[in-house]
């Protein structure tokens, strides 16, 4: 900042001195006879004025250039230092053409317009920079970020391709709609002037006829228009809600954890929406308005130039106090929508761990917790309505001194015959139109940049490729089923420092039964999920005979390799989607199959509606038991070759697991991994796999391991000691 008033400072005194020194050149130039005759005349001031500007903007170019480049700093603020210069040196000659064009004197010393013309660049530079910070070329961030939002800008209009029929068939109405309105205020005040001639009725009829045409006519356009629009957002919001949910589902587990659901469901609803009025609204309000505004202006210039200039001096004003105002108000309206969002997830936490909530008796702390997150908003938006309100009351104030100003000046037109009071009505409704209008074009401006940054959140997620990846092609008729575990080392995405597995190696062997078991957060789970390609480990590998499991195709692999898990996952519809689930043409016999190997298809006819009975919300119709044995039946009916059992007897009473163990133990070619606690689960087994902080400890059969009195033996006593306990409270249930 000091380096950028030192060169400011620098240039003001480079200047100060280059038009001295012009002054005595101008002057002794002045006093040779022949240059005194030609340059008394007032357009001979004004070259000599250009030609002095277009010196000092080359001198001061240069100089600043240099030191610029000492320092370094070309880059960042070159451009500013540029336009600076061109402004300070140019405004002068310009403001001065004006005066004489307009009054036709030449009015000012020389120093009092160096004055004036500096203030105004100034001025003018401020302005620019405040209005648009970004606009000095590609290389800055500025620049590449006006860069990004037109690329997105583009792809968004892309994406509207299936609705470009519709977007043009309201563009049309659009022009027509504003070409009608433009003409009303012309033609009331044509009929003020006729009113006041009063034998002119044929020219009053006409008049009226043509008002009305334009009032139908403008109506009928925009009604046209918002339909046509209202279709093409319609669909486009469909469209992309559907794209963007397809690509969330395709990401890998990971990515869920890491990412709020807030996020994601804002996502889908909030930035869809507004992306679809990147283009469609805005667009349509910023054609309607610039259509509308240039062909005001017209007229306006048509009806008084003099008036016109006047009202444009608003312009910059207001487009100066629209930018303060909306970078204050963006960011409290997104300080707004962030606190929203937590006083719904502190309601929406509340209300799904209801049971919990109501167990340890917090309502009270979270009837406080949700009056906090609601207080917070509450504050938010009363800020942001104090902006608005001033924001408000100075617009007001700056249209109020323009309008006084231009009924002054109206007057003196009218009292000088220049402009008939038609005129100036028609100049006066079209002047209330304009201010609003170019409000709206700066504040469209701003919004589309605010749409285009939701389309780019929402691009984000399409164009996200899953860090598990699922382009495997590989689907063998015949798999055995056999499963290596390969060196594995893994990490949670959100836990990257810790280790969940190390150098973890493990074989399955096909058609056998493999219980994995250990202490609470020994890694059994983990393995499951990585079967699961729910995460890619960092290092080693997992095999299915043979073949990385990336390899294989992605829904061939999630057939084969099924699991079922401690607390089911069940949708809301009947029972038999819910069996059925993923596979669309899926016979009612090959569901009642799978739901008798399950256990479940006794239960599922006594429901009033057999396998047609709604499960309700995440199934909680139904209780914990059936629900496992659903999701077992869920994992059957793929007929796969790898089944992961993650503690599914836990909720099940003693006879549903018999049944259970029974349909499993029938699954003879099956390769099946069980994380059990229960010891007649773990007995069974072909092979025991004793896991803690992610490393095998032991391995071998019951009988193995029992003999070896080692870490199992040891968990045993724990497993034996827990089993009993936990079927005599079966049995008490
Ligand atoms: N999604 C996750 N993100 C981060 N860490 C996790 C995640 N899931 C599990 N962990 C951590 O990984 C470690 C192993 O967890 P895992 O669930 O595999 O153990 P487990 O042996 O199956 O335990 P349990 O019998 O209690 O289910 C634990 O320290 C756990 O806190």
């Amino acid at each position: 900042m000091i380096k950028l008033l030192f060169v400011f400072t620098s240039a003001v005194c480079l200047d100060i001195f280059i038009l001295y020194f012009l002054g005595l050149v101008g002057r002794r130039w002045g006093s040779l006879e022949v240059v005194e005759r030609v340059s008394g005349g007032e357009t001979e001031l004004l070259l000599r004025q250009w030609l002095e500007s277009g010196l000092r903007w080359a001198l001061l170019s240069g100089g600043a250039a240099l030191l610029w480049k000492q320092q370094q700093q070309e880059e960042e603020r070159g451009p500013l230092v540029r336009r600076w210069i061109l402004a300070h040196c140019f405004i002068a000659p310009v403001y001065e053409t004006g005066r004489l064009t307009l009054f036709g004197n030449f009015p000012l010393e020389k120093l009092d317009t160096w004055l004036v013309g500096s203030a105004a660049a100034a001025l003018g530079c401020l302005f620019w920079e405040t209005l648009l910070p970004d606009s000095s070329g590609g290389s800055t961030g500025g620049g590449q970020q006006k860069q990004k939002a037109r690329v997105l800008f583009m792809r968004v209009i892309r994406f509207y391709r299936p609705d470009y029929l519709l977007m043009i068939g309201a563009f049309v109405f659009l022009t027509l709609a504003v070409l009608c309105e433009m003409f009303i205020p012309l033609y009331t005040g044509k009929l003020i002037d006729i009113l006041r001639v009063e034998q002119h009725w044929d020219d009053f009829r006409s008049a009226v006829i043509l008002m009305a045409v334009f009032s139908i006519g403008s109506s009928f356009s925009a009604g046209c228009r918002g339909g046509l629009f209202m279709c093409a957002i319609g669909s486009f919001i469909c469209r992309v809600k559907l794209q963007l949910f397809g690509s969330l589902v395709r990401q890998e587990i990971g990515f869920f954890e890491r990412t709020k659901t807030g996020d994601i469901t804002s996502r889908l609803s909030t930035d869809t929406t507004l992306m679809a009025r990147a283009v469609a609204l805005n667009v349509n309000v910023l054609l309607r308005t610039l259509i509308k505004t240039l062909g005001m202006l017209y007229l306006m210039f048509s009806l008084s130039w003099k008036l016109t200039l006047l009202m444009l001096m608003e312009t910059p004003l207001t487009g100066l106090l629209q930018n303060i105002y909306d970078t204050h108000y963006q960011r409290l309206s997104k300080e707004v929508q962030d606190s929203v969002a937590s006083s719904n997830d502190a309601a929406g936490e509340a209300v799904s761990g209801i049971r919990t909530v109501k167990s340890f008796n917090s309502e009270p702390s979270e009837l406080h917790r949700y009056n906090n997150r609601l207080m917070d908003t509450h504050n938010l938006k009363t800020r942001r309505g104090t902006v608005r309100a001033v924001y408000l009351l100075v617009r007001r104030l700056i249209g109020l001194g323009v309008n006084v100003a231009m009924l002054h000046y109206g007057r003196l037109f009218i009292q000088h015959g220049q402009m008939t009071t038609g005129s100036l009505v028609s100049f006066i409704l079209y002047q209330s139109n304009l201010g609003r209008n170019i409000r709206t074009l700066i504040y469209i401006f701003g919004d589309m940049l605010n749409c285009v940054g939701a389309a780019g959140k929402v691009f984000e997620y399409l164009d996200r490729k899953p860090e598990v990846s699922t382009d495997g092609t590989l689907q063998p008729e015949k798999l055995e089923g056999h499963v290596c575990f390969q060196e594995l080392t893994f990490s949670y995405p959100t836990r990257t420092d810790h280790n969940v597995l190390e150098d973890f190696t493990l074989e399955l062997k096909p058609g056998q039964t493999t219980a994995l078991v250990g202490i609470s957060g020994g890694g059994k789970s983990t393995c499951v999920s990585l079967l699961q390609r729910f995460y890619q480990p960092h290092h080693g590998q997992i095999l299915l005979d043979g073949q990385p499991l990336q390899n294989y195709q992605h829904k061939y692999l999630h057939s084969k390799v099924v699991a079922v898990g401690q607390e089911p996952v069940l949708f809301s519809g009947t029972v038999r989607e819910n069996i059925a689930y993923g596979l669309p043409d899926c016979s009612l016999e090959r569901v009642q199959d799978a739901a008798r190997k399950a256990n479940a298809h006794e239960f599922i006819c006594e429901l009033n509606k057999g396998y047609n009975t709604d499960v309700g919300e995440r199934g909680n119709l139904l209780g914990s038991s059936q629900k496992q044995r659903i999701a077992i039946a869920r994992a059957l009916i793929r007929q796969p070759q790898v089944i992961l059992l993650d503690e599914i007897t836990s909720f099940l009473d003693a006879e549903s697991e018999q049944m259970v163990q029974k349909a499993l133990a029938n699954c003879s070619n099956h390769t099946l991994l069980v994380i059990a606690h229960r010891l007649k689960t773990i007995e069974r087994a072909d092979q025991i796999i004793v896991i803690d902080q992610g490393k095998v400890l032991e391995q071998g059969t019951h009988q193995e391991l029992m003999e070896k009195k080692g870490h199992y033996y040891k968990l045993k006593e724990k497993l034996f000691a827990d089993d009993s306990t936990h079927a005599q409270d079966k049995t008490r249930n």
